[in-house]
């Protein structure tokens, strides 16, 4: 993920130069190097002393540790440090109280499609948060998409259900039509295609237009016509509640994660 974060941002003309990444592996350290002409590091607390913004993009078990790790560092200068979690699930306070109650964390919840520039967070900061804080991780998600802000941290876990893992439900979905259409006799680059340019073809009517979801599906199905068989098999399989279950499912897990 901070791989598509740093993509977003290098193509909305930020410096590489001004990005240091840090991670312990070798591998991804020169990765990084080759790909974005970052600066990278292999210390936390160096990379974070270098650091305005500080974004925490490991895994939610790992940030507890890296937080500790960092405390000191943070202390070392007074506070001056914004951080950014992008963790799924864990919580402004654990993170505040691990970095030794150090007030200046928001949380973020991006999504793949940053790296396009087509990604959408959502962020929550605590009621006392400085404004300059809300404004700076404001901007730097805008550099990557758009962004959401939430007034209470519970809605956090349906952003993550909803946007954070998104991304995957439709690319799962894009799966499956293309392989039925395969199964249906197509030859793949023509079911590929077929898929794609009516999954973009819908999507960017819906980004148009003025009419709610419901309206435009009842455009494309003809009475007695071929998509209301389909719409009509969805149904009988109980897509809605299927998707509700799905979403409740991630939300779940990162009401889960929160827990530690
Ligand atoms: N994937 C997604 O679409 C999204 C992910 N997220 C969140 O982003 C976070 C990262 O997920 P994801 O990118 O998928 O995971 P990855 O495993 O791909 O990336 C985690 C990175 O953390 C680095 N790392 C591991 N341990 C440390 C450490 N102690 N100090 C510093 N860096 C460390 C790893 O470096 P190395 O490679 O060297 O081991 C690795 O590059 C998660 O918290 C997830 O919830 C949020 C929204 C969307
Ligand atoms: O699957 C995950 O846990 C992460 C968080 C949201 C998207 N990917």
């Amino acid at each position: 993920m901070a791989k598509a974060i740093i993509a977003g941002l290098l193509k909305h003309g930020h410096s590489s130069q001004h990005i240091l990444v840090c991670a312990p592996t070798q591998a991804t350290r020169s990765e990084m190097v080759e790909q974005f002409n970052v600066r990278v590091h292999q210390d936390n607390c160096t990379a974070a002393a270098f650091a305005d913004v500080i974004i925490l993009a490991v895994k939610p078990f790992i940030v507890p540790l890296v937080c500790e790790e960092l405390a000191p560092v943070i202390a070392q200068h007074d506070g001056d440090k914004l951080v950014i979690s992008i963790a799924a699930g864990v919580k402004q306070n654990t993170i505040s109280t691990k970095l030794g109650d150090h007030q200046r964390v928001i949380c973020a919840m991006p999504n793949l499609p940053t790296a396009i520039g087509k990604g959408l967070t959502g962020l929550y900061a605590p009621k006392l948060s400085q404004q300059a804080d809300v404004d700076t991780a404001d901007h730097l998600m805008r550099a990557v998409g758009d962004t959401v802000w939430l007034q209470e941290e519970s809605q956090m876990s349906t952003i993550v259900a909803t946007a954070g893992s998104s991304p995957a439900y439709f690319f799962l979905f894009l799966e499956a039509m293309e392989k039925a259409a395969i199964n249906q006799g197509l030859p793949q680059a023509t079911a590929t295609k077929a898929v794609l340019q009516s999954a973009m073809g819908a999507i960017a009517m819906a980004m148009d237009s003025q009419h709610d979801f419901a309206k435009l599906r009842r455009q494309v199905t003809s009475p007695k016509g071929t998509t209301e068989q389909a719409i009509l098999a969805f149904q009988h399989g109980e897509l809605d509640a299927l998707v509700a279950n799905a979403m409740d499912s991630a939300a779940d897990r990162a009401k889960e994660l929160s827990l530690g």
